[in-house]
C-alpha cells in the first residue's frame, strides 16, 4: 500500500500553495492570485475605481506595484506620492514620456500636443504658448460647431477640415476674426509659415479635447458641491454682491478684472478641482530605468500611473479633513489665495507639461459660476446617485439631476 494516496498529495499541494500565496499577499495591497495576478481585485472594484485605488495607495504609503496576469506584461506602478509626481513631471521630465499605449489609444489626436513627445511636443508647446498669451485667443471657444464631435474619426476630420477651409477662404477675403484657427494660420516662425491643414486639424482637436469636457466636468462637480453646502453658497453670493460692481439693470460686471476679486469663489473652485480633478489620472513611461523618490525601481517602458484624484486626498498634504469641501483652506489670513505647489495641487498637472489653459479655465469657470448662482438656485434632486465615472474625464456617472429656480438678489 502506498504511503500517501492521490487525495493526500493534492491536499498537500493545495495547502502549500495557499500558504505560499498567504505569505506573498501579507504585504500587498491587492490580493495576488495564481495566473491572473491582481486583476480580479481591480475588476471587482471597477465601478468604484478611484476610491478603491485611493484606499490602496493610502494603505501602502502612496505607491505600490500592481502585478497583472502572468506573461501579460501588465505591471503598473500606481502612485500619489507628491515627491514621485514632482520627480516624474519636473525633476526628471526628459525621462518620462506618454508611452506607446497612450499613443495607440489616442490616435485620433494626431500629432497634436497631447499625443506627442520630444521635438514635436516642444514645437506644439512653444507655438500654443505664444498664442495662449494673445488676448484675442480668449475668443477661441468659437472654433467650429463641435456638436457632432468625435462620433468617429472620419466625421471629426470632415468637420475640422471644412472649418479650416472656410477660415482660409475668409482669410483670403481679408475678413479674418481673431479666433484660434485664424490666429494659428498667421503664425510665422523663423520667417516662414509652416502651418498646414493637418497641423491645424491636430491642434484644433487637441484643444477641443483639452478644454471642453474638463470645463463641463469641473462645473458639474462644483455646482453639486456648492448646492450641497449652503453655507459656501451663501458666502459666494455675499462676495459677489460685495465685490462685483453693478452695470445697468443691476447686472454684475463679469469682466476679467472683476472676477479676479472673487477670492472665496476661487477657493471654492480650487477645492472642487482638488476633490474631483477632471483628469483623474496621468500615465507615463520612463525612457530609461530609474528609481523614484519613494524607492520604487522602474524599468524602461514601465507603466506609471499617478492618480490626480488621490494626490488631492493625501492626508499629509491636506490634513485630516482632506475629504471635506472647505474653500476656507485656500484663504490666507490676509484674505488672499494660499499658493500650493502644482505637484501637490495637481489638477492642472505639473512641470513643463502642465495645462496651458489654466488661466483661461478659471475665467470661464468663474463667469459661468457667477452668472448661474446670481440668477438661479440650483437644488440637487435627492437620492440620485453621485458617483465618479470610470473614464479619461471624471464625469458624474449618471449625470447631475437638479431643479432650477429663478433667483433674484
Ligand atoms: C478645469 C479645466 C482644465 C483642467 C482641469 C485641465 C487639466 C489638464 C491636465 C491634467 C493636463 C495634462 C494632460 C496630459 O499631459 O495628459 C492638461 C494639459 C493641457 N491642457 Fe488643460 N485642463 C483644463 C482646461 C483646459 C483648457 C480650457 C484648455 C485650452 C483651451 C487646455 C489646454 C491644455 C493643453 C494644450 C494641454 C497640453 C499641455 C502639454 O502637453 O504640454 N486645458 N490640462
Amino acid at each position: 500500500m502506498a504511503l500517501f494516496g492521490v487525495v493526500e498529495i493534492l491536499l498537500a499541494i493545495i495547502l502549500f500553495t495557499a500558504i505560499h500565496y498567504w505569505k506573498l499577499n501579507r504585504n500587498t495591497p491587492i490580493t495576488k492570485w495564481p495566473v491572473v495576478g491582481m486583476l480580479p481585485g481591480l475588476f471587482y472594484n471597477t465601478s468604484n475605481i478611484h476610491d478603491y485605488l485611493n484606499s490602496k495607495l493610502k494603505q501602502c504609503g502612496g505607491t505600490f506595484t500592481f502585478e497583472g496576469p502572468w506573461l501579460a506584461n501588465m505591471n503598473i506602478v500606481f502612485t500619489c506620492d507628491p515627491m514621485n509626481v514632482q520627480h516624474i513631471t519636473s525633476t526628471k521630465f526628459e525621462n518620462y514620456g506618454k508611452g506607446n499605449d497612450f499613443r495607440e489609444i489616442f490616435e485620433v489626436l494626431g500629432d497634436g500636443i497631447f499625443r506627442s513627445d520630444s521635438d514635436i511636443w516642444k514645437y506644439n508647446r512653444t507655438l500654443l504658448h505664444s498664442i495662449f498669451r494673445q488676448e484675442s485667443f480668449q475668443k477661441w471657444l468659437r472654433v467650429g460647431e463641435e456638436k457632432t464631435f468625435i462620433e468617429n474619426q472620419k466625421i471629426v476630420d470632415e468637420m475640422l477640415y471644412s472649418e479650416i477651409k472656410s477660415k482660409r477662404d475668409i482669410k483670403n477675403q481679408n475678413q479674418q476674426k481673431p479666433d484660434l484657427l485664424s490666429t494659428l494660420m498667421n503664425e510665422v516662425r523663423d520667417g516662414e509659415n509652416r502651418i498646414d491643414d493637418k497641423f491645424l486639424r491636430d491642434t484644433a482637436i487637441n484643444l477641443l479635447a483639452a478644454g471642453r469636457d474638463t470645463i463641463s466636468s469641473s462645473l458639474t462637480w462644483f455646482f453639486w458641491l456648492v448646492a450641497t453646502h449652503p453655507f459656501v453658497e451663501a458666502k459666494i453670493l455675499e462676495e459677489i454682491k460685495e465685490k462685483l460692481a453693478s452695470k445697468e439693470d443691476n447686472k454684475k460686471d463679469l469682466g476679467v478684472e472683476g472676477l479676479s476679486k472673487l477670492v472665496y469663489l476661487h477657493g471654492a473652485l480650487l477645492e472642487a478641482l482638488r476633490l474631483y480633478p477632471p483628469v483623474p489620472f496621468e500615465h507615463k513611461s520612463p525612457l530609461e530605468h530609474d528609481v523614484l523618490p519613494s524607492g520604487h525601481k522602474v524599468k524602461e517602458n514601465t507603466m506609471i500611473v499617478y492618480s490626480l484624484y488621490s494626490v488631492g486626498r493625501v492626508e499629509e498634504i491636506w490634513g485630516e479633513d482632506c475629504l471635506e469641501f472647505k474653500p476656507e483652506r485656500w484663504i490666507s489670513k490676509r484674505g488672499g489665495t494660499i499658493h500650493v505647489p502644482s505637484y501637490k495641487f495637481i489638477a492642472f498637472n505639473a512641470g513643463p507639461r502642465s495645462c496651458l489653459g489654466k488661466d483661461i479655465s478659471f475665467i470661464q469657470l468663474k463667469m459661468v459660476a457667477v452668472a448661474m448662482l446670481l440668477n438661479y438656485h440650483v437644488h440637487v434632486v435627492e437620492d440620485h446617485p453621485i458617483i465618479p465615472s470610470v473614464s479619461v474625464v471624471l464625469y458624474v456617472k449618471d449625470g447631475l439631476k437638479v431643479n432650477i429656480k429663478k433667483r433674484s438678489i
